[in-house]
């Protein structure tokens, strides 16, 4: 998006663990794309990635629900990592930073308390436990702090923090994991989850699209904009996870099975501390992460939705896609897959 949507652009360095063939369509244009194959959890290669650089948009991070990483392995990336993208910006006079941060900075928490339609204003008790949101509220906090310290070259730092709600769209590996889950029990996904619990979700290109305005306008208002966190939002619908789900799937042949939960709360937590113990038991054979687990019932259980127009307000934020071209755009995705089952 960057490439499409950047007119002043001039070279566009992608830093990953992981990098992959998408890359090479990328350098097709007249933007030199630079794709550099590496690890935030070591400064020295983010301080080379950086140098240069007039903005940096540090997006990479462990997001592991599943107990797939060790808290030691989440912290170190999505913690340290992100010291380590504040400390080359410092180092080597980078002055703009977005961070892409998350919804679960701010929740839901461990007393499960609802968040309806809140805004970045909204008083909310942030508690967690989860390693997860424990680091991205901890590297939400450190690339606030670092606002306005001074880079190499005396210039000031300005950053600011992007909190997605759950992404969806294109590449969504969860939607991707729940399609096949579908597919294997004939067409049938049998709802866990109260219709009346909404769960904020957000079209990927929106997201993408945030952060191309924000880096540009970082520039132009850091007085305004440095320091701040903004909830990523766009028209996607106001639904529970599942149900919101259903309506990319069910397009895709999928069918929700039950207006109500087919299993009493009780008995679905049970479940999920079973599948808790086996993935502690099975440790040393083989990785076991199935979709439901203590943490992810009770997220999906707990309503967590945003209203707001800060980003709209502060840089001119509006959705670049509509609920239906996003909602489009991911089912011809999902359907695309077929023939492509694990
Ligand atoms: N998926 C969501 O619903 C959601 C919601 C809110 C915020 N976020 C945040 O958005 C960002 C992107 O997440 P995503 O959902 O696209 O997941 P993702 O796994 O698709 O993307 C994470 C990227 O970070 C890279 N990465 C991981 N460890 C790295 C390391 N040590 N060094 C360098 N690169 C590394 C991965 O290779 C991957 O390309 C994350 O910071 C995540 O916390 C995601
Ligand atoms: C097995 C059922 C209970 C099923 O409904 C579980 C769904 C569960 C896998 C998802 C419910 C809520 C999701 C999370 C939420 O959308 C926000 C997130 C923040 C983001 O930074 C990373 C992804 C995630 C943690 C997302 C992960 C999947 C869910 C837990």
């Amino acid at each position: 998006m960057l490439l499409q949507r950047e007119p002043r652009l001039r070279e566009l360095r992608v830093f990953d663990l992981h990098l992959g063939p998408w890359l090479e369509e990328l350098q097709t244009g007249p933007v030199q794309v630079t794709a550099i194959q590496g690890d935030v959890t070591q400064a020295h290669e983010v301080t080379a990635a950086v140098a240069g650089a007039h903005v940096v948009i540090h997006t990479a991070g462990l997001v592991d629900v599943f107990g797939r990483a060790s808290s030691e392995t989440i912290h170190e990336v999505n913690v340290q990592g992100t010291q380590n993208v504040i400390e080359a910006c410092v180092q080597t006079g980078t002055q703009f930073l977005v961070y892409t941060s998350s919804m679960e900075v701010v929740g839901p928490n461990i007393k499960g308390h609802p968040f309806y339609r809140g805004n970045e204003d909204t008083p909310y008790e942030a508690a967690h436990r989860h390693p997860y949101p424990r680091s991205k509220a901890l590297a939400e906090q450190l690339v606030l702090e670092a606002n306005g310290r001074k880079v190499h070259g005396g210039l000031p730092l300005v950053t600011c923090a992007l909190r997605p709600t759950g992404i969806y769209g294109e590449g969504h590996q969860i939607m991707r994991d729940i399609y096949y889950q579908g597919q294997r029990l004939g067409g049938r996904l049998f709802r866990a989850i109260p219709a009346s619990v909404e769960h904020g979700r957000v079209y990927v290109g929106n997201v993408a699209w945030m952060h191309v305005l924000v880096a540009r306008e970082l520039q132009q208002q850091a007085a305004l904009l440095g320091g701040q966190v903004y909830f990523c939002y766009d028209s996607s619908p106001y639904k529970s996870y599942e149900d919101f789900n259903m309506e990319i799937l069910g397009p895709c042949g999928l069918r929700l099975v039950g207006a109500r939960p087919l299993l009493p709360y009780w008995l679905l937590m049970f479940l999920a501390l079973l599948n808790a113990l086996l993935q502690w038991l099975l440790r040393p054979l083989l990785l076991y992460a199935p979709l439901l687990n203590p943490y992810t019932l009770a997220m999906a259980n707990t309503t967590f939705t945003v209203s707001t127009n800060k980003a709209q307000r502060h840089f001119g934020y509006e959705p670049l896609f509509s609920w239906e071209d996003s909602r489009n755009r991911t089912i011809r995705w999902v359907r695309a897959m077929d023939g492509s089952a694990p």
